[in-house]
């Protein structure tokens, strides 16, 4: 994920809303000594398992839609994760790619369990179909057999998935160039590896070049240790919870900004105390703990993205 992580580091270079604060990174990696807190993947509980191909489709369904929660006060992953996991319970053919094509709100929501439309429901539906439909037309169906094509490697997993998906293609303009944040599809690496613990589907030799998942918690609990700083105007829009509008360079430098500050800490941590971490391990850190925490101010950004 070179390109994540060099287009990351030129925006923060450039940055005018949003700074990394060196000195607070090291503070940060000092208090826990270099050693991240250990967070198990699915530490809620809420999450599909049996072992087998069926989990991946479920993974990578979930991740095709995961994002958005916040404009409905009441809605959040666990919801999309548990709701959809009872719904493979009951029937374990709702995932499959022919199914997936035929799906509008209204059954979504059924399938959900959740009372009303949900945020960006039309965009949730046009990705679910994107997915039938190109798991059909070059995977026979499988989202397994896409993970296998990969070859064990995450870094070309996510490039499989960003090219077959044009949905996980999360990417920005940012002073003219282009920057490139892929929080869905490499998540869904990070989730596959996470629930196989690193074995059979789940096993990738190169796990370590995958880097954090620029959602709207990671940023938020790294401006909450200090490690992100935000302009006043920016700081002002968060707490008033004003709408940040996608594609702005305050949207993207505090993406970019969240990704390079963790390559930063990772960098720090493997050169003062002599320990490799990955970006994953830090990642289910820092979102576990930002989403035990009800009153977390986070940027809302209208997206498809996360
Ligand atoms: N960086 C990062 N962002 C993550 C996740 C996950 C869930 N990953 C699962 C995998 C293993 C664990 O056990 C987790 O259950 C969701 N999100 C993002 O958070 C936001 C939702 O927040 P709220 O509205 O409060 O539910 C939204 O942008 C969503 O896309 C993660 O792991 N890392």
């Amino acid at each position: 994920m070179e390109e994540v992580r060099q287009t990351s580091a030129w925006v923060a270079s450039h940055a005018k809303h949003v700074k990394v604060d060196s000195l607070e990174i090291e503070n940060v990696a000092d208090r826990i000594q270099g050693s991240v807190p250990k967070v198990e993947w699915d530490f809620e509980g809420i999450h599909y398992f049996d072992g087998g191909p069926l989990t991946v489709q479920y993974l990578l369904v979930l991740d095709a839609i995961n994002f958005c929660f916040w404009p409905d006060e009441e809605l959040s992953y666990d919801h999309l994760a548990s709701g959809l996991k009872a719904a493979l319970q009951q029937d374990n053919s709702v995932l499959d790619a022919d199914r997936l094509q035929t799906y509008d709100g209204p059954q979504l929501r059924e399938l959900l369990n959740w009372p009303r439309p949900l945020p960006l429901e039309e965009e949730r539906i046009r990705l679910l179909h994107e997915v039938g439909t190109e798991l059909e037309r070059s995977y026979e169906g499988q989202a397994a057999n896409l993970v296998k094509a990969a070859g064990n490697s995450a870094a070309r997993l996510v490039t499989l998935v960003t090219r077959h998906f044009p949905g996980f293609r999360d990417h920005s303009l940012y002073k003219g160039r282009q920057v490139f944040l892929y929080k869905r599809a490499q998540i869904f690496v990070a989730d596959v590896w996470g629930a196989f613990k690193g074995q059979g589907h789940g096993k990738f030799y190169d796990i370590g070049s995958i880097t954090i998942f620029a959602d709207y918690i990671v940023p938020a609990v790294l401006e909450q240790l200090g490690v992100l700083k935000y302009s006043s105007t920016l700081s002002n829009s968060i707490d008033s919870k004003i709408e940040i509008s996608s594609g702005s360079e305050e949207e993207i430098e505090i993406r970019a900004c969240t990704i390079y500050a963790v390559e930063k800490m990772r960098d720090l941590i493997e050169s003062k105390f002599a320990k490799k971490v990955l970006s994953v391990e830090m990642d289910l850190w820092l979102w576990s703990k930002g989403v035990q925490d009800s009153d977390l101010a986070h940027h809302r950004t209208l997206s498809i993205y996360y």
